[in-house]
């Protein structure tokens, strides 16, 4: 089995319930209350900001230049159109892109777990994050690739920007980064991967969570 596949394998609970959830289910059939969009946009753009600096880091201990460019493409992309997107769609749902959201506790526990990763030094710690973030992305939203043109903006091109050929690419290179770090480590290190990717699959379930209950708790 991939170290990829044996790693979700130990958090199959939480994947489903975070790629099989009421909230995604409800904003790919249009039905999802702008209150929820808005308020979920402006605690993820809270989150993109950790996953930025995240990226980076990854870029920085990346073992050579072929295994960094793709990182290091795909955090212009972050930092470009989905950038973009979020303030477009923060504004257009009657919100102020400039003025950050205070966040949630979910949210600052993500940010922990993000900040934590990228001061570790370690390039695997860094990959156990981003390939939760972006594969468990990809899942959810790969049943509504082929969503009505009929949606608003907002929920259809969020669900454009985690689907499609380019970002399958995206995962499958995360996914085979985090593999062949894997070969190299110990078991004290294989623990502490196992640690952190069952905790920020738990916390992409608690996102959705509190995203579904307007992040009011
Ligand atoms: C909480 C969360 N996790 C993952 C992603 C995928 N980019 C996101 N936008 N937000």
């Amino acid at each position: 089995m991939r170290p990829t596949e044996h790693l979700k394998s130990l958090a199959l609970q939480d994947w489903q319930a975070a790629t099989r959830h009421p909230f995604t289910t409800a904003l790919a059939d249009g039905t999802l209350g702008h209150d929820r969009m808005l308020a979920y946009l402006r605690q993820d753009h809270l989150f993109i900001d950790g996953f930025v600096r995240l990226l980076a880091s990854a870029v920085v201990h990346a073992p050579s230049l072929p295994d960094a460019i793709p990182a290091a493409q795909f955090l212009g992309l972050i930092s470009g159109p989905e950038n973009t997107y979020f303030l477009r769609a923060i504004k257009a749902l009657g919100g102020d892109p400039e003025t950050p959201a205070k966040a949630a506790p979910v949210t600052a526990e993500f940010q922990e777990l993000m900040a934590r990763a990228a001061a570790s030094g370690r390039y695997e710690q860094m990959l156990a994050v981003l390939v939760v973030a972006e594969w468990s992305y990809l899942d959810w939203a790969s049943p509504f690739a082929d969503h009505p043109q009929t949606l608003p903006f907002w929920f259809g091109e969020w669900i454009e920007l985690h689907t499609g050929a380019g970002f399958e690419g995206v995962v499958a290179y995360l996914r085979d980064q985090l593999d062949s770090a894997w070969q190299g480590l110990d078991d004290d290190a294989h623990r502490a991967v196992e640690a952190t990717f069952t905790h920020a699959v738990a916390l992409e379930r608690r996102f959705f969570d509190a995203a579904q209950d307007g992040f009011s708790g």
